[in-house]
């Protein structure tokens, strides 16, 4: 075997020869990129075509050129074979009739089945200094001349390596991919050449297909003279080389067949629709696409799974001092009933329209559950949605787990939902979620006969077992959470009998209104809310206030910056999420409500918040679940006031998105405030603040908050890790700039 780790340093060459057969787009650039690396001695071209190899040693893409195969490879280091699938067969069969020595042998053919059969023929079986591999990229242009030594940077490259592949020619070929700036990746064959037949091949060969098709058919190309863009972007790919894909087809023929036959089907599901004149599942499927069709760009333009999986995914927020906050914004509409409208619009008859709906990735994810789960729900545009209800019994089993980013009002307000549906689920979450507890919602629903699996210590992915009878109970909570609460009467929906929950201190209750508001009975007396099953939702219309949550960054901001006078319009203010203004008041704050009503069952209110002295205070307990989302920038309210805030009974900040008792304190020790966390809450001494460095991890509040305390601080506060503001707030930083926060993300100032 070659020595391979000098190749990390890059510096001067170690090995000998690299063989390139096939001196096309892909071998070319192969070959050129790995000789501008300097990797090799020498670069040794080989290919039938005399005027290929004449062009490649003139362009620097091989040192020189062979004639005869066997002699190139005598004594190569690595052999890349990068010739059509099916030529590759009959080189594989010359190869084998010569002493390959040491020689690491691979290839770049986009099916990999029939190259590891081809091989098996050939030698007898698989060498084990054989791995076959597969590079994702390309280019309209072919041939040497295209040859381009920087094609492979940012593109995967697929290894399909066979049980018992040598591991050091493994390492090497994957490093020789590497040194070309790719992200190398292993798959088994028949998975690579699955997943490869769906995305790549089935694509072209409806793209050909569909020229032909229409080629055919109009004798004088009359119909090309029409066909704009749509027809441009879908064929272009019709223009690829002809006898590589013909290559293509015939070696991957069983996972093509496959592939071919589920898209046939979907596409007589497609005309019978048409034919039947059946809009919804026309809307479905293009819906669907769509949003598909956006998580895929975002995945090519390296945002989705690349950002999450990076761990120096840091999106820095930099706050600088001083200002004022004046004007009037309507921040963006209330998480927990966007949720639930997506919920119950869901499960009614009918089609239920959504204003004002929160275009965060919280409720984005209980969006995509439900389309999951297939329901057609067109938007959000603009704060539009429209939800076409499936009726209670009309959800169906999603394709694979629900993944439900840092949403736990979604986690656990579907967990009780699923409870009783009749097939399995699986919630996951992001690394935030996947720290929360669950059991305080897999207890009493299991109570109730639900089955759920979760990881340790209740937390998630759930598992949740469908096809259970559910019986009613009667439920007093340990912690007064409108989220258990919620997801108990989702699950009594479908129980035996009564569900009643009992809370220990009044909780948010959109829940209930929004039931009511769908037609179905709540029985609400006192601290008891109980529905029983048997009753139908009647799709509605929702109309989402702003977010008090999101407006109490504002409400803070105002109160702490002097010469402040900030209206926030159209805001929720349910007397089960006042307690923000509530507590502000005690402490001093000049907040007054102006242009009350009702709209859609949900008091809605415009805040004139001015800047005023405040003080400190004892934070009645009672107030905590009115203003439990709150305390983040409640905290910085404290800090700026004068005197000695205190906060007890608040011990569930600890299980939110992070422990807001514990990072708040930190960060505003390091900004020069005097506070001592507590078990259950927080004592702080408000006093001067200065800059520094905070983290927020992970959790939008806490970002929010250090970017209003820097209203007060005397010196920049730099923020980390703020990109899940986007789950709750996504325009934070546009209002907050047009207002007088001065934040913004670091680098973009
Ligand atoms: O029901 C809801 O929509 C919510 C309830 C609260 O959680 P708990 O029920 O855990 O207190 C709150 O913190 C969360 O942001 C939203
Ligand atoms: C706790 C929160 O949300 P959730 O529980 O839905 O993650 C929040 O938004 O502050």
């Amino acid at each position: 075997m070659p020595d391979v780790k000098p190749l990390q340093g890059g510096g001067a060459p170690v090995l000998e020869r690299l063989v390139v057969v096939g001196l096309g787009l892909i071998g070319g650039s192969f070959a050129k990129g790995l000789r501008e690396k300097g990797l090799f001695r020498e670069v040794v071209g080989v290919d039938r075509n005399v005027e290929s190899c004449r062009l490649a040693v003139e362009l620097g893409v091989v040192d020189r050129c062979e004639e005869d195969l066997a002699t190139a490879c005598r004594g190569a280091d690595v052999i890349q074979l990068a010739v059509p699938i099916l030529a590759l067969e009959k080189v594989l069969a010359q190869l084998a009739t010569f002493d390959l020595g040491h020689a690491v042998l691979t290839d770049v053919g986009s099916a990999k089945g029939n190259v590891l059969r081809a091989a098996r023929e050939a030698f007898g079986g698989v060498p084990v200094r054989f791995v076959p591999g597969h590079p994702i990229a390309g280019s309209e242009r072919s041939g040497v001349t295209a040859a381009d030594g920087r094609l492979f940077r940012r593109h995967k490259v697929i290894l399909t390596p066979p049980d018992g592949v040598d591991s050091e020619a493994l390492l090497l070929i994957e490093r020789l991919w590497r040194a070309l700036g790719a992200d190398v990746e292993q798959m088994d064959v028949e998975h690579h050449d699955q997943v490869l037949a769906a995305t790549s091949h089935l694509p072209h060969m409806l793209a050909y297909t569909l020229v032909d098709s229409l080629a055919k058919r109009h004798e004088n190309l009359e119909i090309f003279r029409y066909a704009a863009g749509g027809f441009r972007d879908f064929t272009r790919i019709a223009g690829s080389d002809p006898l590589m894909w013909h290559d293509i087809f015939l070696a991957n023929r069983d996972a093509v067949l496959q592939v071919l036959d589920d898209f046939r089907d979907d596409l007589d599901a497609l005309r019978a629709a048409v034919v039947a004149g059946d809009g919804h599942h026309l809307l479905g499927v293009f819906t669907r696409a769509r949003v598909a069709r956006e998580h895929f760009s975002k995945i090519l333009a390296r945002r989705a799974y690349v950002d999450a999986m990076h761990s120096n995914n840091d999106l820095i927020f930099i706050a600088q001092p001083g200002g004022s906050v004046n004007g009037r914004i309507r921040v963006p509409g209330d998480k927990s009933i966007s949720h639930r409208s997506i919920m119950l619009g869901s499960l009614a008859e009918g089609t239920t329209e959504v204003q004002g709906f929160l275009e965060g990735e919280d409720a984005l994810a209980t969006i995509q559950a439900f389309r999951d789960m297939g329901v057609v729900i067109e938007g959000p545009q603009d704060g539009r949605v429209t939800v076409h209800g499936v009726g209670l019994h009309g959800l169906q089993a999603p394709p694979g787990p629900i993944y439900l980013g840092n949403s736990g009002t979604s986690m656990r307000l579907l967990a009780g939902l699923l409870a009783a549906q009749p097939f399995d689920t699986t919630l996951s979450g992001d690394a935030s979620l996947t720290k929360r507890p669950m059991n305080r919602v897999a207890n009493p629903l299991r109570e109730m006969g639900a089955v759920i699996e979760t990881a340790a210590e209740g937390r998630p992915p759930l598992t949740i077992r469908g096809g259970q009878k559910l019986i009613g109970m009667r439920y007093a909570m340990p912690m007064a959470s409108a989220q258990v609460k919620s997801c108990l009467l989702l699950a009594g929906l479908y129980a035996e009998g009564q569900t009643s929950v009992i809370e220990p201190a009044p909780t948010r209750d959109h829940t209930e209104r929004m039931l009511r508001g769908f037609g179905y009975p709540v029985n609400v007396d006192g601290n008891t809310s109980a529905v029983t099953p048997g009753h139908t939702l009647t799709a509605t219309q929702i109309e989402v206030p702003a977010d008090i949550s999101s407006a109490a960054f504002f409400l803070v901001a105002a109160s702490i910056a002097e010469g402040s006078d900030l209206v926030l319009e159209h805001v929720g203010i349910n007397p089960t999420r006042t307690g923000i203004i509530d507590i502000l008041k005690l402490m001093g704050a000049d907040i007054t409500l102006e242009n009350q009503k009702e709209v859609g069952g949900e008091p809605v209110a415009d805040l004139r918040v001015r800047s005023a002295k405040l003080k400190g205070i004892e934070i009645p307990e009672a107030l905590v679940p009115l203003a439990i989302d709150e305390f983040p920038v409640l905290f910085i309210a404290a800090a700026c006031a004068e005197g000695r805030t205190v906060l007890r009974g608040a011990e569930e900040l600890r299980v939110k998105e992070s422990d807001r008792i514990q990072v708040m304190a930190d960060g505003l020790q390091t900004l020069g405030v005097k506070v001592e966390p507590t078990p259950d809450g927080i004592i702080i001494d408000g006093g001067p603040m200065g800059g520094g460095e905070v983290w927020a991890h992970g959790d939008h509040r806490i970002a929010m908050s250090f970017s209003v305390a820097s209203l007060r601080a005397t010196a920049p506060i730099r923020i980390h890790d703020c990109a899940n503001v986007a789950t709750s707030f996504p325009n934070f930083l546009g209002l907050a700039a047009q207002t007088g926060i001065r934040v913004s993300e670091e680098g973009q100032a």
